[in-house]
């Protein structure tokens, strides 16, 4: 089973934020993550359309930009050629500092994904510590809160094995 991560960075913060998640996906047994960064869509559209299409859930990756997410990965939202309805979807960012509004910018996408008909999922605080919350959030060039994005990987990937197998 797949999921795919749906992500923009600029930086590589996000992108190494991604890679993370990806390890504590491939530790739940047959998941499989892929990665699919905005900046190379349309060079790989129909690789990529086709991931998503395969995929039970997908996780979105954005830089906070003002206390939202990135206008790249807006746009991406915006113009998504997939039908993401009843897919499980969730979402994570990277900001400056933790008071910059990286929590904003999940949520943000998060209403998206609730309009495009998605399952969204975090685990929030249901599983103990470490409580994720909305999604993950790592800060700063130091990433602090980076431990965060693997056990998130495995617990979103742990609840599409539960709901999709
Ligand atoms: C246009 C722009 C707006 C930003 N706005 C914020 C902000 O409001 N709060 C914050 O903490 N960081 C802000 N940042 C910093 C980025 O969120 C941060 O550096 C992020 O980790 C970069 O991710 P990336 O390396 O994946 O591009 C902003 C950066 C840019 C370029």
């Amino acid at each position: 089973m797949k999921i795919s991560i749906v992500y923009h960075s600029s930086t590589g913060r996000t992108e190494a934020a991604a890679k993370e998640i990806v390890k504590g996906i491939e530790a739940v047994e047959d998941m499989e993550a892929v990665l699919i960064p905005v900046s190379s869509f349309s060079e790989k559209k129909d690789e990529y359309v086709k991931e998503l299409q395969e995929s039970a859930g997908v996780l979105f990756g954005t830089p906070d930009y003002y206390a939202a997410e990135s206008w790249q990965l807006k746009q991406w939202l915006d113009t998504c050629p997939v039908s993401l309805g009843g897919k499980l979807g969730g979402a994570f960012a990277t900001s400056n500092v933790p008071q910059g509004g990286p929590v904003m910018a999940i949520e943000s996408i998060l209403t998206q994904l609730l309009v495009k008909g998605m399952l969204v999922y975090s685990g929030g605080t249901s599983l103990g510590k470490p409580n994720i919350h909305l999604g993950p959030v790592c800060t700063g060039p130091e990433m602090t809160g980076m431990d965060l994005f693997p056990v998130f990987g495995q617990r979103f990937a742990s609840k599409a094995a539960e709901l999709f197998r």
